[in-house]
């Protein structure tokens, strides 16, 4: 059973038309429209993390807030927990948290421990509920170094930590992350992930993510949906994703020749750096050894590894459209 729907959604920005001169837009009346999200179609089950991926400006955010009620769609139907966001505010805020890795919701002259709080007495939390909440925060984030001191003062990672137990407060059955970990080092991204996985273990909360981090990705997403102008490219779990896409290699050479022509079916010579050469091949249709042998023909063999392609290096073919045609999307 989902708990997410969306079906056909779309949403569009009338903008201002590009015009030369500096001033010229100012007076201009002339506009144009902006697809952000062209019919996208999904659903995510109850107790699903998904990463929702893009590059910049390919639609994530605008999708998110329209999950999340803040815009209006043009067109195209959501249902999130059973209500229809930006018709039911103040019952979808119950069913939702939401964590901004750039801003923060908390008060930020308050001592932390004042907004959990207020929070508390805003979304009406029994105080045993609101007790164990507090011992969880504290177990798996720490809060409890910090809980007397007021937002301002706090380090990137510790107003994250106090973000993240503020979303939770009320128990929605929904979090929405958008860069959750963004800026964070690799300790507080730790700590970050661990609580997403434990809350996700014991609350069964589902979890939809916007990342630039593929680490977050890899550690956290069951499912990865890409998004690129507006329109899913990709949906599907990683594991298929590295499946598909994960059958290029790339063999990194270094040859003592300065001169380099290798003219071979089912390799593609991807980048040089001096002597040494960046070669992508499909694993299925070649070995490496193979490459080498063909190789060792014509040139001295320096030095040479054999990469395999991590889960951002499939997401950039995606991005690319090499993806398209290796996915079969
Ligand atoms: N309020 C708005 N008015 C006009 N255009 C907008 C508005 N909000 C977003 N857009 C445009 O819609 C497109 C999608 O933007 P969106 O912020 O959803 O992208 P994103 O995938 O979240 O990008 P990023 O990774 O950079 O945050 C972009 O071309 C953006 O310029």
């Amino acid at each position: 059973m989902d708990i997410i729907k969306v079906n056909r959604l779309c949403k569009e920005f009338r903008i201002t038309k590009q015009q030369k001169g500096v001033f010229s837009y100012l007076f201009s009346n002339q506009f144009e429209i902006k697809k952000a999200v062209d019919e996208i179609s999904f659903g995510i089950h109850k107790g699903e993390i998904v990463g929702y991926i893009g590059p910049n400006g390919a639609g994530k955010s605008t999708t998110i807030k329209m999950l999340t009620g803040i815009l209006v769609p043009t067109s195209g139907e959501i249902s999130v927990n059973g209500l229809i966001p930006h018709k039911k505010r103040k019952e979808h805020a119950k069913n939702i948290g939401v964590v901004f890795g750039q801003r923060t919701q908390l008060w930020w002259e308050l001592p932390v421990i004042d907004s959990l709080n207020l929070l508390r007495h805003i979304y009406k939390v029994p105080k045993q509920a609101y007790q164990r909440n507090l011992e969880l925060f504290h177990d798996v984030l720490g809060i409890g170094e910090f809980l007397n001191q007021p937002v301002r003062q706090l380090s990137l990672g510790q107003r994250m930590r106090a973000d993240f137990s503020a979303s939770l407060v009320h128990n929605p059955p929904i979090l929405f992350l958008d860069e959750p970990t963004i800026g964070l080092d690799l300790i507080a991204k730790e700590k970050i992930r661990e609580f997403v996985t434990t809350i996700n273990r014991e609350k069964k909360v589902t979890v939809i993510l916007t990342t630039h981090d593929i680490g977050d990705i890899e550690r956290l997403c069951t499912r990865t949906i890409v998004i690129d102008n507006g329109k899913i490219v990709y949906d599907g779990n990683l594991d298929t994703m590295r499946e598909r896409l994960g059958k290029y290699r790339t063999l990194v050479v270094k040859i003592k020749e300065n001169d380099f022509n290798l003219t071979m079916n089912h390799v593609v010579l991807m980048k040089e750096n001096g002597p040494q050469k960046w070669l992508r091949f499909n694993k299925d249709d070649l070995s490496p050894s193979e490459i080498i042998a063909e190789l060792m023909k014509k040139y001295e063999i320096l030095d040479l590894t054999v990469e395999e392609p991590g889960v951002e290096g499939m997401i950039k073919q995606i991005y690319q459209g090499d993806g398209k045609r290796a996915v079969g999307i």
